[in-house]
């Protein structure tokens, strides 16, 4: 049976954190973006990452940061997988060594299968919404705009919640979603009920896709 991955993102306190792997969750995200409101320092990075098992991925996010700070980052907090969000080319992504995923922001116009070509490093391509403040908006983007023929597998990301993200598995197949809008009582901080019910409905839609 095939399963599609979950990723719970802008995760700053361990009570969130606990929530996510109790519900199933195969890795967290991490904020290193001082402008978001889900930034986290260094110190609590290094403090969440400790809680979790080997088993769960621990992802860090970034937008156009300097590499000495994701160098920085990376020596302080034992991150699986890097996130570039911003506007962030092949050669910088590749230059820490790690393995890293590439959102692309998602509009009319923009040729995701060249976008990808240009990322044929990254472990895959993650699809968001085109938003002021480069993401985290809980903003949704017009599905029908992701070709068929990607040659990264995809992570399904913006404006995904419980609700429609059955819909979006079943419909769309992707290796993996992510969420942070989603998921939340208040931004930054998440909601263990919405949590548990967003893993459940990404687990419906695989026992759909495997039936
Ligand atoms: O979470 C943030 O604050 C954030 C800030 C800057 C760039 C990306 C950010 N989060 C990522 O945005 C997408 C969509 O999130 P949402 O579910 O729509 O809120 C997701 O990949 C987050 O990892």
């Amino acid at each position: 049976m095939s399963r599609t991955r979950i990723k719970i993102c802008g995760i700053t306190r361990r009570e969130d954190l606990l929530a996510a792997v109790a519900a199933g969750a195969d890795a967290f995200g991490l904020v290193f973006y001082p402008p978001s409101p889900r930034f986290v320092t260094l110190a609590a990075a290094a403090r969440l990452s400790r809680e979790v098992s080997p088993f769960v991925s621990c992802v860090g996010l970034f937008v156009n940061a300097d590499p000495a700070v994701v160098r920085e980052t990376l020596a302080a907090v034992p991150l699986d997988l890097l996130q570039f969000h911003g506007d962030e080319d092949a050669v910088y992504c590749e230059q820490f060594g790690k393995p890293y995923i590439k959102a692309a922001r998602v509009r009319p116009g923009l040729d995701l299968v060249e976008f990808a070509r240009a990322f044929t490093s990254a472990r895959g391509i993650l699809l968001d919404a085109y938003v002021e403040g480069y993401g985290g908006a809980g903003q949704t983007f017009d599905w029908s705009l992701i070709p068929r023929n990607l040659p990264l597998p995809v992570v399904l990301s913006g404006g995904l919640t419980p609700a429609n993200v059955r819909d979006a598995v079943t419909g769309l197949r992707p290796a993996a979603v992510d969420v942070s809008s989603g998921v939340e009582a208040a931004k930054g901080i998440k909601d263990a009920g919405k949590i548990a019910a967003f893993v459940a409905a990404v687990n419906e839609a695989d026992i759909q896709l495997n039936a």
